[in-house]
This record gives C-alpha cells, structure tokens and sequence, in this order.
C-alpha cells in the first residue's frame, strides 16, 4: 500500500477467484460515417478456470470487447473509457511502485499501466485464438518451425521479470492475424528443445504423427487440422487465459464439435480460462460455465446458463434461443430474429432500448435506455431490461409502426405469435449471414 491509495480497495469486494474483471468498458470507432458505439459501458467477470461465453449476432461487438481486453484495438478504433483488471499478484508486485494508481490488491488495471507491460502479457498471461486459422500462420515456414519460435520467443521472455520483457516481432504472430506481414522467420532462435515442444505441442492438440506433421507447411494442413495448430501455438506460453473468437464457425460441425472437446480437454488438464466468443447458443449450453448476451455492444443479459437458457428476461435472449442450431449437424437451421441488426452510429442510436425496435414485448418504458437490473435466479443473473421489474403490458406497448417501415415487420408480431411461433421456417443458418471475419 502506498500513501495514495484509498483506504478501502475496491478489490475488497472482488473475489479472489476473478482473474479478469472488466469494468465500463467502451470501445469506438471513429470512421467518416461517424462515431461508431461498438462496446459500451461493458462489464464482465471471469472466474480463474471458468469457460466463459459472450453470444450474441453479427456485428454485437464480441470481437471488438475481446482485442479490446487483449489490446488488440487499432485505428480509427479506441478504448474511450473502463478498466480491465487482472489478477495476478506477481504482476502487481511488480508494478505498484511505479504505477500505485493501477493496482489495487492483486489486481492490475491493464489500461492504467505501459503498453510494454501490456504487450508482454500477450501470449503468456492471455492469448488468443481465430476463426481463420490460415492468417495466424505464414504459409512458407512449416508449421513445426512457427511453433517452435513462439515457444522459444515465449521462453525468452519468461526468462525476464514480467514488467520488463524483451518483446520481438515475431512473437506477435500467434495473437494478431493483421500483424502477420511483421513476421520473419528467425530460426537461429530456434533450439532442439523448443522444437521437440512443438511437437509435443501438436501432440496435445490431437494431430496425428506429430513429428512428421511438423515439417508440414500449413496448406498441407486440412482446416480443422490448422485450428488445432492454432490451438497448439496460442499454448506455446502456457496463457492464463484463452480467448477463441469464433473457433469453430468456419470449419463443418463434426470437426466444430471436435474442436469445442479439446478446448474442454484443454482447459481440464492446464486449468486456464477460457473466454469462448460465438454466435452460437448451442456452442454455450455445450461449453460453458456462465454466459453473456451482447446486442449492440452491450451485455443485455447475463448469468449462469440455467439463467440464461431456463429463466430468461430479455425478448433478445429469447429470439437467440429461437436461433439455437443443430451442433450435431442434421438439420444446424437456424431461425433469424425478425429486423435488422442495429446501427452502432452513435447519431443513430438514440436514447432508448437498442432492441426495442425488434422486440416484440416493446413498450413506453423502452423509450428509455435501460440500466441493467438484477432478475430472478442467481445472484449472477441481470439483463437490460425493463421486463425485470414489471411484466409486458400490452396496454403500453408501442404501436406497431413506431420505429417506421425500417425494421422488417418485426414489430407487426404480437407476442403471442412472436419468435418462438415461427420457428417451422427454414432460414439460412447465421453464418452466412456475413460479418467483419468473412
Ligand atoms: N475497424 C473498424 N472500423 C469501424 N468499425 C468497426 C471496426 N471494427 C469493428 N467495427 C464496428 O464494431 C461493430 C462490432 O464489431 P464486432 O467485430 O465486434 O462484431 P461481432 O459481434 O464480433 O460480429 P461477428 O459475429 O460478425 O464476428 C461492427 O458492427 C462494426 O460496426
Ligand atoms: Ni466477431
């Protein structure tokens, strides 16, 4: 404790078994169209060894408050506003003297410290995982030799105290797709014992013949195969924590559901955490501990999965679970929520519900931007909504036509013959339906 501090930590409150606390967090793009809201004023907590999920559509914002956390976020993009706590105690240690104002307890506010010490976090204390395995790897190093420099860049590192690494170029490739043209083949870093790691690494992993698929360039590769050498480089630096965006979206569902296994295995053997990004509810019921709800850039509703799936508030969460494919592969349709996914143009936004222009529950009090409300069932159970506190009443509800001829129809359902009514018909499963990671 130093004289500054106050006399009451806020990390008093926290539980020492959060790794990660993120607190108001707000992410905007400043584009020509103008200010776009991706995240606002996000929270999240994850529990050390929990595999968290934050679900939601195209364009919600869960890739953004992911390189967000990872301080991934690049121009015209910024984190405007919160805190990103991580607990670890030696970190802190080693940063309280020169930076008292970023901790608190054994937490770390990674926003209120040097980018360096942000930077040499990658890899080690978080890294992160893609959907398109293809842009992590460079096609003209075999992958044995990828792995091999980022366990030896990793080990490198981890030979300095924490706030101080050395940090090289190359590392850069197992968390960043877009930092991949930095990339230069070093192999005189390269020592026999991290080469015989890659291969133990792909081992883990699941790939076959390890020692013979090391020498393999990464087209040689099928694409499930390549997710699992993502998997195996991203553990190059034993991270505390994972976050896998969209992991298994691109690849057909027997080899998603293999995939979304070893991530399970994974996490039993190491106990690391998992932050599991997707578009897919089904992924979560399968995965996760506790999940959150994104709808434009924000957590709409949150809490254990039986709060979520069994006790659900927001009419958001119920259209998603309207939405919940076959991961099992027959069938895997999807049913859309009626509308369109909303601007996040902060001129376009306005002042209320973000969703109460496709909900069909939409009342006067939507008109006014909800904080988020405890609800029924766990104590981690809370949504963005008004039906917490009051139940639908139909003699409030907006009128039809309220939000104009923009909105698909959605608004023209009833509750009674809502999402859920629909369901019967066949819909192109979300995944086609585009996105930023196509
Ligand atoms: N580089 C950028 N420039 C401008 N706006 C951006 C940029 N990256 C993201 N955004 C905005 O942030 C919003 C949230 O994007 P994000 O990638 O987080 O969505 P997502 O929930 O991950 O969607 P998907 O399921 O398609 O991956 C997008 O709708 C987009 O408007
Ligand atoms: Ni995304």
């Amino acid at each position: 404790m130093t004289e500054n501090a106050p006399d009451t930590q806020r990390s008093d409150d926290w539980s020492t078994d959060d790794i990660l606390r993120v607190e108001g967090l707000s992410t905007r793009f400043f584009t020509e169209q103008g200010q776009v809201n991706a995240v606002s004023d996000l929270d999240l907590r994850i529990e050390r060894g929990e595999i968290v999920g934050i679900v939601g559509e195209s364009g919600s914002g869960k890739s953004v408050t992911a390189r967000s956390i990872v301080d991934l976020i690049e121009s015209p993009g910024r984190i405007t506003d919160g805190e990103i706590w991580f607990n670890e105690s030696d970190l802190a240690e080693a940063v309280r003297d020169d930076h008292p104002e970023a901790v608190d307890g054994d937490f770390v506010d990674l926003r209120a410290v040097p980018e360096r010490v942000r930077d040499s976090l990658r890899g080690s204390a978080f890294s992160m995982i893609f959907q398109d395995p293809e842009s992590s790897f460079n096609p003209s190093l075999t992958v044995g030799e990828q792995l091999a420099e980022a366990v030896e860049v990793q080990r490198r590192a981890s030979a300095n105290p924490r706030s101080t690494r050395a940090r090289t170029s190359s590392e850069e490739y197992s968390m960043s797709n877009f930092l991949l043209s930095t990339v230069l083949p070093s192999q005189r870093y390269v020592s026999e014992s991290s080469r015989e790691r890659a291969v133990e690494l792909l081992e883990l992993v699941g790939i076959p013949d390890p020692v013979e698929r090391a020498d393999e360039y990464p087209h040689e590769y099928s694409g499930g195969m390549l997710q699992r050498a993502m998997i195996a480089q991203a553990l190059a630096g034993e991270p505390d924590v994972l976050i896998a965006d969209e992991p298994t979206t691109a690849l057909d569902v027997t080899i998603q559901a293999q995939i979304l296994d070893l991530l399970d295995e994974l996490q039993e053997e190491t106990g690391m955490t998992i932050l599991l990004i997707t578009h897919n509810l089904g992924v979560v019921a399968r995965m996760c501990d506790r999940v959150g709800v994104m709808y434009a850039g924000e957590i709409v509703e949150r809490g254990h999965l039986t709060d979520v799936f069994d006790d659900h508030v927001h009419p958001y969460t119920e259209g998603l679970l309207g939405s919940i494919p076959d991961l099992e592969g027959v069938g895997g349709r999807l049913e859309p929520i009626p509308g369109n996914v909303p601007s996040l143009l902060d001129h376009e936004m306005g002042d209320r519900c973000h969703f109460a222009d496709r909900c069909p529950k939409a009342m006067d009090e939507c008109l006014e931007h909800p904080p988020e409300y405890d609800a029924a069932g766990s104590d981690e159970h809370a949504a963005r909504c008004v039906l917490t506190e009051m139940a639908y009443d139909e003699s409030r509800a907006l009128p039809a036509d309220y939000f104009g001829e923009t909105t698909d129809g959605a608004r023209d359902e009833r509750p009674e013959e809502s999402i859920e009514a629909q369901q019967p018909v066949e819909q192109p499963p979300l995944e086609e339906s585009g996105g930023e990671t196509k």
